[in-house]
């Protein structure tokens, strides 16, 4: 496994994606993490979105609660409310400091057989919901863009499993951390120690700091903002569609900087009833098939309160 201390930048651009797939085997094939630049993304509407999410988490905690996420993981997710429980890369026994809003895929009506399928919950704020939509429209494209590069780079020859990207599963989250006591506890995390569920993660963040990735070594390096790029890494899934030819790098976020943080990462999968499993073309293949969205019921029992089996699910239709 190839050491890393930095965290390397891949340019987009005009360049036909085959070019940009060279690039992207070098470094997803190692650190799991890049800074997309060139990617058409309007810093303007980034600058938005962070606005929204300002205003957002300045509302009254009263206000935010009334769309406390609902089992569709739709919502304002509180802090204190989820634990990276099932982490193998570290103890993890406390809540994460954080607060979020999630949007996911907008589905007018949840279609009761389709996991995670429904409405989101919208705070009453004005021109909030029109930049959201906005944004996640963008990133769906970039993310779309992206994920045929990362199939290149991974030596996929069969392109149908595009299609499972035709009504995707997409999370667009804005957090907030709240400044961590500089004598806080080394196991208190703003995010504890995880890699991502899906397949691509894309994220903006401001200048406050935080994020760091873990290298094979087990050192942590730090992932500062860079102006007008986008911090970029493979999830779980894509790493077991490469059949581990791309890396989903642990990382973890320790806000001590004594200013609140703000990020807003977005996720683009596949859809929830996509089978995983080693691509045509990525050698034979190291991991069995499993379905994403049996995949992911696991993972959100397990870490947050909203989706405990016996929570109830006061919100819910
Ligand atoms: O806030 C960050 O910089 C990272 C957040 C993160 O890792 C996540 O939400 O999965
Ligand atoms: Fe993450």
């Amino acid at each position: 496994m190839t050491e890393f201390t930095e965290i390397p930048v891949i340019h987009l651009g005009d360049r036909p994606d085959t070019e940009s797939a060279a690039d992207f085997l070098a470094a997803y094939g190692t650190t799991g993490f890049g800074y997309i630049t060139g990617h058409g993304i309007d810093p303007a509407l980034t600058e938005a979105l962070f606005e929204a999410a300002r205003r957002f988490h300045a509302l009254p905690l009263e206000q935010k609660m009334a769309i406390a996420v609902d089992r569709s993981h739709r919502g304002y997710i509180p802090i204190n409310s989820s634990t990276d429980v099932n982490s193998t890369l570290a103890t993890v026994t406390k809540p994460n400091q954080s607060a979020s809003f999630m949007m996911m895929r907008e589905d007018p009506v949840a279609i009761p057989e389709e996991y995670l399928s429904g409405p989101n919950r919208w705070p009453d704020l004005d021109g909030f919901r029109d930049v959201l939509e906005r944004y996640s429209a963008a990133m769906c494209a970039l993310g779309h863009r992206l994920t045929t590069i990362a199939l290149a780079a991974a030596g996929v020859t069969d392109l149908s499993i595009l299609s499972a990207f035709d009504r995707p599963t997409v999370w667009l989250r804005l957090l907030h951390y709240p400044p961590q006591p500089p004598a806080s506890p080394d196991d208190l995390y703003g995010s504890a120690p995880h890699t991502d569920f899906g397949c691509l993660t894309l994220l903006a963040q401001d200048s406050v700091g935080g994020l760091q990735v873990r290298t094979p070594a087990g050192q942590w390096v730090d992932v500062p903002h860079r102006p007008g790029a986008l911090v970029v890494n493979v999830g779980d899934m894509l790493h077991r569609m490469s059949n581990g030819r791309l890396k989903s790098t642990p990382h973890r976020v320790i806000n001590r900087s004594g200013h609140e943080r703000f990020s807003c990462p977005f996720f683009y999968d596949p859809h929830v009833n996509t089978v995983i499993e080693p691509l045509p073309g990525t050698g034979a293949p190291k991991f069995p098939p499993l379905v994403f969205g049996d995949f992911l019921r696991t993972e959100l029992e397990a870490a947050y309160d909203a989706h405990k089996p016996t929570c109830a699910t006061a919100n819910s239709p």
